[in-house]
């Protein structure tokens, strides 16, 4: 049996805060704020994949009221869904995800985010794939207040 599911999130980007996105830090003179690290590219993939096996949403295991998750590196909340997913007898099929930012280019730690997200998901980095597109200067990412990500991932019962 298959199992599909998506994950849509965003984050505004603030001075005085480092970029992680995909479980890795990105060189920018600014960062996203959020509860956690606010890694929205990893979120979209917990989410994902929590709506795949019908558990609701980061927010509902890991909420932003609970001081537990201040600061939380989105990594390990990635690595508790993943265990989640694990023990109700899912494999990973494939998991593809866009970040949706203006600005910084995207392009040279592509390959270094999906490294990061098939370790963490225990996978073959060929399942995972990240791509990036701006909005061509248009909306809240275009003016670089932002960024968005959306993650689509197929899972595969045991
Ligand atoms: N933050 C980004 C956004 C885009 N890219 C790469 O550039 C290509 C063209 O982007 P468009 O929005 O003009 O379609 C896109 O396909 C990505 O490869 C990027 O690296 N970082
Ligand atoms: C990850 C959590 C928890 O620290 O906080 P945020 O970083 O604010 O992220 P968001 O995607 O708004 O919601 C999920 C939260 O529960």
């Amino acid at each position: 049996m298959f199992r599909i599911g998506q994950g849509f999130d965003v984050h505004q980007l603030v001075e005085g805060r480092p970029l992680i996105l995909g479980g890795i830090t990105i060189p920018y003179e600014k960062g996203l704020l959020g509860h956690s690290d606010a890694d929205v590219l990893l979120h979209t993939i917990a989410d994902a994949i929590l709506g795949a096996i019908g558990e609701g949403d980061i927010g509902k295991h890991f909420p932003d009221t609970s001081a537990d998750f201040k600061d939380a590196d989105s990594a390990k909340l990635l690595e508790e869904v993943w265990k989640l997913t694990k023990e109700k007898g899912y494999v990973l099929g494939n998991l593809d995800c866009t970040i949706i930012a203006q600005m910084p280019k995207m392009a040279p730690y592509i390959q270094q985010m999906q490294e990061r997200i098939a370790d963490l998901l225990e996978a073959s980095p060929d399942s995972i794939n990240v791509k990036a597109t701006t909005t061509e200067m248009l909306g809240f990412t275009g003016r670089g207040e932002g960024i968005a990500s959306q993650s689509v991932v197929l899972l595969q019962a045991k």
